[in-house]
């Protein structure tokens, strides 16, 4: 029976039918017309032993910055020591005054060189040694994809390679970001700095309690037979760029940085030197709600004085990214530059536009656009140089993901890139994205060179349009509208979206969110103040803001329908070209839009909602009461001065609803 099975048989018989068995090579045997069957297009290996087999399929990386010979033949040694060295201080306990004892390499291969504890000069030696300062931590530095999918698949639960080649995994109990966890610690310095109070994502903490925090997480990293650090860097502008070092416990939380971080070239690598900034991610262990201000097991606290952040009780790698954004929130305006939540792509003519918007409005989708150079679809500078992207890598949402409508996207999800929380065929891998088993917040993060299109290096000139993207659930705003200065403002402050919360509880209302800059979880300094550079550099550089609507047409939620994808790209196309510039406009009751008239590719009776609502009356209702909405958000900022221009001031006051 074996002989018959495929999957048996020999693949050479005899002339008996059974296989032969090639026992000596005889010397006059050229193998042209022997009788007896062997392969002679394969020679033996090299190897005697299995062991030697499997030294033979690995070789050492090539050594990257030449050593110049005046380091002498021991500077690699020393560098790696340095290294490690740097690791362990960033690891040091702040009580014991010693690193861990740092390891580079796997735990199971048991070749390299150990590297004792570095010691803070600031302590005596203490006889009071504790098991902890006897172990030792194996670092983990800056693993490549493979080499993370190997980790991840064996000892992380979860982690499946999906039938395009993504690493697919869970991100735990939370599945989206935890903002009523954020804690930034107030001393001397932010006091003053910072935006503090209602309405900021700033929640405060002291230092001692952070150190508190600190100290858990590294205890518990440091416990661990293993950590993974990552040294990348933030931020394409070469003068500001930013170096950070991450530390966690995960592969893929290691293979996510990797992905979102700029990844640096083996000779930066080299001559990292010491991060700017520093995250401990010890997401798997929880905070310690003894502690003072803790409310919940999740805690992610930043300090800036310390350039510090530690992340306990979640383990959603989004986290990470935006805790960064928020410390860029800080850093880039005190250098006068301006950051942002958008998205960012350039024209072939180099005309770029920016994409801000809430989560989920389109920043990814539309500024991965296929006729354009992509810059990022995140976070971005905008500084005297002109724009660049802070991360190296994007990270989409991928609900109802389709081939058709979002190839780039689609193709992007292959070996190397991370998804997270979808659900896939059990036998095939094959990823079904319209399964919200885990959450409906399923996201993928690639690198930004898996998108045709990007440019690399991310970086561009000043944007010539600047679109504000509103998903409105209500039905009401125009798919686009031509804004002026103060009215892209006023509109810029409000951060507007409005999503349908708990589709799957069945709630039809539709909640507005309004979010301060589009993006209010992660600024540090009070909205006016990003504002305020945002109306300086746009006028100054010339640039036309617009307001588009990703969401609902014809209807609220329930009624009407959400915006085609197809129609909202052609909207986006004719500001691009400048088509919609030179269009013929008409002003909106009101909010005082100015909305065209007509758009290739786009049916005319749509641009004015007020024709697409079959009940007028409802229409009207649902449009003052988004207008009220508005309203009444804006009141806490009617005190606030934008800039030093009066005038300006008073014309975003006024550039709001008027009923
Ligand atoms: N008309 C439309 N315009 C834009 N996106 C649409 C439209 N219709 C449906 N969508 C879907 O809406 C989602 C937009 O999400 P996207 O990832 O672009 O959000 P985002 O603004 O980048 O959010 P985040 O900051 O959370 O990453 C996508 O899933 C997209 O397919
Ligand atoms: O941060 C996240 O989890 C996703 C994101 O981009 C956002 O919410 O703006
Ligand atoms: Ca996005
Ligand atoms: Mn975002």
């Amino acid at each position: 029976m074996a002989a018959e099975n495929g999957e048996f048989s020999f693949a050479a018989k005899g002339r008996n039918g059974l296989p032969t068995i090639q026992t000596q090579k005889k010397a006059e045997d050229d193998g042209s017309n022997s009788l007896v069957c062997h392969d002679d297009s394969a020679r033996p290996v090299k190897a005697q032993t299995l062991d030697e087999l499997h030294s033979l399929q690995k070789k050492k990386s090539a050594p990257t910055t030449p050593l110049q010979a005046a380091q002498g033949p021991f500077a690699e040694e020393e560098r790696n020591k340095q290294q490690l060295q740097s690791i362990s201080a960033s690891l040091a306990s702040l009580t014991r005054g010693t690193g861990p004892k740092v390891v580079k390499g796997d735990p199971t291969r048991a070749e390299t060189p150990r590297v004792a504890a570095v010691s803070n000069p600031h302590f005596a030696p203490s006889l009071n040694i504790s098991d902890s300062s006897l172990k030792f931590t194996h670092i983990l530095y800056n693993l490549s994809p493979g080499e993370l999918y190997e980790q991840a698949i064996k000892y992380e639960k979860g982690s499946f390679i999906t039938s395009s080649g993504a690493l697919a995994t869970l991100s735990g109990a939370k599945t989206g970001r935890s903002p009523r966890d954020k804690r930034v610690v107030k001393d001397e310095t932010t006091t003053e700095d910072l935006w503090w109070g209602k309405g900021s994502p700033n929640i405060e903490m002291d230092e001692h309690t952070f150190l508190v925090n600190r100290e858990r997480a590294v205890d518990y990293l440091c416990s661990l037979e293993k950590v993974f650090v990552n040294d990348q860097f933030l931020n394409w502008d070469p003068e500001h760029r930013i170096k950070v070092r991450i530390v966690s416990a995960r592969a893929y939380h290691s293979l996510f940085m990797h992905n979102m971080c700029i990844r640096p070239t083996p000779e930066e690598l080299e001559n990292f030197g010491t991060p700017d900034f520093t995250i401990y991610n010890a997401g798997q262990f929880p905070c310690n709600r003894y502690t003072h201000y803790m409310t919940s097991s999740t805690s992610i606290d930043m300090n800036l004085s310390r350039r510090e952040m530690v992340i306990l009780g979640t383990q959603y790698a989004g986290e990470m990214k935006k805790g960064l954004f928020s410390l860029m929130h800080y850093l880039m305006p005190k250098r006068q530059i301006l950051s942002l939540h958008s998205g960012c792509n350039m024209g072939k003519d180099g005309d770029v536009a920016l994409f801000f918007g809430l989560s989920g409005t389109g920043k990814t989708t539309l500024s991965t656009d296929h006729n354009r150079y992509l810059i990022g679809d995140d976070e971005h500078c905008w500084s005297d140089n002109g724009v660049s992207n802070i991360e190296g890598g994007c990270y989409a949402k991928c609900i109802d993901l389709s081939r058709e409508k979002e190839p780039d996207i689609w193709n992007a999800i292959k070996f190397g890139a991370v998804v997270e929380n979808v659900v896939f065929d059990e036998h095939t891998r094959e990823v079904d994205y319209s399964d919200k088993s885990v959450t409906e917040n399923t996201r993928a993060a690639y690198p930004i060179e898996f998108i045709p299109n990007a440019k690399i290096p991310c970086v561009g000139p000043h944007p010539k349009n600047v679109i504000l993207l509103a998903c409105d659930a209500f039905g009401v705003l125009p798919p686009v509208s031509k804004l002026n200065l103060a009215q892209t403002m006023y509109h810029f402050i409000s951060g507007y979206t409005a999503l349908v919360a708990g589709t799957e509880d069945g709630i039809k209302e539709p909640t507005a969110t309004f979010s301060a800059c589009f993006g209010a979880a992660f600024i540090m300094l009070h909205p006016t103040k990003y504002a305020a550079m945002l109306a300086e550099k746009m006028q100054k550089h010339g640039a036309t803001g617009w307001l588009v609507n990703t969401g609902w047409s014809g209807g609220s939620y329930g009624s009407g329908n959400r915006i085609k994808l197809a129609y909202t790209r052609k909207i986006i196309d004719a500001i691009h070209s400048g088509a919609l510039l030179d269009a013929k406009y008409t002003k909106t009751d009101i909010f005082g839009f100015e909305i065209p008239t007509e758009i290739e590719g786009v049916p005319s009776e749509i641009l004015d909602p007020s024709n697409t609502w079959s009940d007028k009356k409802a229409h009207k209702d649902t449009l003052l009461k988004l207008g009220g909405l508005f309203k009444k958000n804006f009141e806490v900022f009617t005190n606030y001065k934008i800039g030093t221009d009066n005038k300006l001031t008073e014309q975003i006051l006024a550039a709001g609803p008027n009923f």
